[in-house]
This record gives C-alpha cells, structure tokens and sequence, in this order.
C-alpha cells in the first residue's frame, strides 16, 4: 500500500459506519483511524481508532492526506470540507462507490461523494462532490445532482432531473422526469414531486406542494 491508499474517515455517526463498509468492500484503501472532535481518542468505532480532532490533518510531519468527510447532513458536511481546507489546503478527497452500485460508463461522480450499494446513475448525469446516493436509490438519464446534495434510500428520479447544491431528497421519495429543485431546499419522505420547487423550501407530499421556508443549514435528519 503506498500513502496514497491511507485515508481518514472524517465523521463517525451512522452515515460514517456505512462509509466504512463501502471503503472496506472496496478493497482499496487503508483507513488510517476516525477524525471527530466529539468522540474520546482511541474510542473505537467500527473497528478503527478515533485519532481525535481535525488539527491531526495538519501536523507537519503528517504524510497523509486524503480522505473522505463522512457525516449525512449535507449542510455540517459542506462545513467540515471548508474547515478540513482552512487545516490543510492539499488534502485530498476520495470517492465511496460501492461495487454492487452501478455507474454509466459517461456519468461523472465528483470527489468527496459516496455512492452506496443498490444506487444506480444511468446516463450521462453528473453527481457534484461531497453527495451522497443513498441505498438503493435510482438517478436517470441527464440528472444533475449539486455540491454537497444528497438523495436518501429509495429515491427514484426521472430522466433530466436537476436538484441544486445542498438540497436533500429525503427516503422514498419519486421525482417526475424534467423536475428543478432548487438550492437548500428539503423534500419531505415519500413524496411525489411532479412541478419545480424552489430553493430554501420544505416540501413534501403527493403531489410535493411547498410547505415552509428554510434557512440554509436548518436541521432536516
Ligand atoms: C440512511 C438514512 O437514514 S438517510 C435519512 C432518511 N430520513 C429522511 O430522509 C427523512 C427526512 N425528513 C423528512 O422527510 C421530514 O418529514 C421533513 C424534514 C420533510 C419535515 O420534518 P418536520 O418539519 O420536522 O415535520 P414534522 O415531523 O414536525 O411534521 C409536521 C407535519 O407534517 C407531516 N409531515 C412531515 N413530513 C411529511 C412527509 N414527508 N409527507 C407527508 N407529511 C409529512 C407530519 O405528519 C406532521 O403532520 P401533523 O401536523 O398532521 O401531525
């Protein structure tokens, strides 16, 4: 293994647990020990060692440096990226992607995301970075998923779909082909979405209606 294969998993809630089974069934990567600032160090989570906080990343004799932010809400991820990149302006994302996740052969996964077993991206669409493709959920043909997005298990979009960079799509939820979703907004489980949704909203239901603005960063999990 050379250092480029050794990675820190930044985060250790449920979200970091799956990260790890993806990272392991990969077969790639050697996983240096966890980053959490709320965790005690040497705490062993799923089998790795919690190293302690982020100022690890920037020890100047430190060799490594990639790895993966690995927390579910999309807005406390975009965080950590900013702050890892004030610690260690070189340090280097990876992507997860599970092998029993399929992905087209002209689609694009940007670094930093994790792209979970049963998740299908077909056709030419583009997965910004730090996203996350939740368990058995289906992106079609021409999507676009923003910076730091998210869909949760079980989503299912239609062809040319565009969700804008921070929003999340939450479990179960069914989006007609051609569907805009802005930027910071959150759509509800279950639902059906089958007009555009602006950005900064909650929506949720069948068909999806706009329910209550939101703040950037306000809690959705
Ligand atoms: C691996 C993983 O775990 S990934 C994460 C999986 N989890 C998710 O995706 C869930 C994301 N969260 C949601 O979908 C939430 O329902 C949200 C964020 C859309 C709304 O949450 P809140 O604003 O807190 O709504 P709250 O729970 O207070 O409910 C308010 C009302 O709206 C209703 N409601 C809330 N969400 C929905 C929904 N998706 N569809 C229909 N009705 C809903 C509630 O039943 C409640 O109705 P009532 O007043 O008649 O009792």
């Amino acid at each position: 293994m050379t250092k480029e294969n050794h990675i820190y998993v930044i985060g250790s809630g449920g979200h970091s647990k799956v990260v790890i089974d993806i990272l392991e069934s990969m077969n790639r990567y050697t996983i240096i020990g966890i980053v959490d600032p709320f965790r005690k160090p040497n705490e062993i989570i799923h089998g790795y060692t919690v190293l302690g906080d982020e100022t690890i990343l920037k020890k100047e004799n430190n060799q490594y440096k990639r790895g993966i932010v690995a927390i579910g809400d999309n807005w406390i991820r975009s965080q950590w990226v900013l702050k890892v990149k004030s610690i260690c302006p070189s340090f280097e994302y990876i992507t997860a992607i599970h092998p029993y996740s399929f992905i087209s052969k002209d689609s694009k996964v940007g670094k930093g995301s994790v792209i979970m077993a049963g998740a299908i991206v077909n056709s030419n669409s583009v997965v910004g970075e730090h996203c996350i493709v939740n368990t058995n959920s289906s992106i079609d043909h021409d999507n676009s998923l923003g910076y730091c997005a998210s869909i949760a298990p079980g989503v299912t979009t239609g062809g040319n779909v565009k969700i804008g960079d921070y929003s999340a799509i939450s479990i179960g939820a069914t989006m007609k082909h051609g569907i805009e979703i802005g930027a910071h907004t959150i759509i509800g489980a279950g639902s059906t979405v089958l007009s555009n949704i602006e950005s900064s909203k909650v929506a949720y239901g069948t068909p999806a209606k706009v329910i209550r603005d939101r703040k950037k960063g306000d809690k959705y999990l």
